[in-house]
């Protein structure tokens, strides 16, 4: 079964703490955990749900120079998670340095956590690419050239939206991870996402892993939301 990780975007603990309770067996759920909870309530709600046995996520999209990114990640790995991410934006070194940081970090007997380049975020459109970035290249080609290069620094997958999968697959390989959000099952309201799809758009076009917020945490049951995205996805 691929993974949907539910993005839990709290910094208030009663919240996070209701919405964690709603969602099934630790075993069984994954989350990922952002910036909101991280500044919000610190490291402790994130070595807590990993000692409960979730399988954690933690989205804290480094992007800095390579020596302040090596010893984050060396800190980021202390805390027993299986997922984290840097902006691919920030280089080849800087990917290089997360990697060393995660394994240097990594506790013992614990797996490696997976490192993940966000590309382009899916809140940018392909007007902002050119406009705001000044990219002289279209969104698809420029989301493949972002995860050549953090593939050959060392990641072990990319952040990027359903609609890149197909040719991220045919030009990066299949031996990496698409991981994408900018999920909106058909009655969901877009918000600010940009570059959306469905889940089953997600499956069919090949993402490895889906991450899904407001969709399933909004929901009147959020446990119904997360078991018929997960349904649609596999
Ligand atoms: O390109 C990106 C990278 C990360 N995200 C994160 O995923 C979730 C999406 O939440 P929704 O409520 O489903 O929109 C959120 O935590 C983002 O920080 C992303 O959306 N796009």
């Amino acid at each position: 079964m691929r993974p949907v990780f539910v993005a839990l975007d709290t910094a208030n603990p009663t919240r996070l703490n209701q919405l964690v309770g709603q969602l099934g067996d630790p075993q069984e759920v994954y989350l990922k955990l952002g910036m909101e909870i991280f500044y919000g309530l610190g490291a402790e709600p994130v070595r807590e749900l990993s000692q409960k046995g979730y399988k954690i996520f933690l989205d804290l999209k480094l992007h800095d120079i390579p020596n302040t990114v090596y010893n984050a990640a060396k800190q980021i790995a202390k805390l027993g998670i299986d997922y984290t991410t840097v902006h691919a934006l920030g280089g080849s070194k800087m990917i290089e340095a997360a990697k060393a940081g995660l394994i240097e970090g990594n506790p013992a007997g614990h797996n490696l956590p997976k490192l993940l380049a966000v590309t382009e975020l899916t809140s940018i459109s392909d007007q902002v690419l050119a406009e705001e970035q000044n990219c002289r290249l279209p969104m698809k080609e420029q989301v493949v050239s972002l995860a050549k290069t953090a593939k050959a620094a060392g990641a072990d997958g990319v952040i990027c939206s359903p609609l890149e999968v197909q040719a991220l697959r045919a030009k990066v390989g299949e031996d990496f991870l698409y991981v994408t959000p900018g999920i909106r099952p058909k009655t969901s309201a877009s918000d600010d996402q940009s570059r959306i799809a469905t889940p089953s758009q997600a499956k069919e076009f090949g993402s490895s892993a889906l991450v899904v917020g407001r969709p399933i945490t909004l929901a009147s049951d959020p446990q119904a939301a997360y078991e018929a995205i997960k349904k649609e996805f596999n």
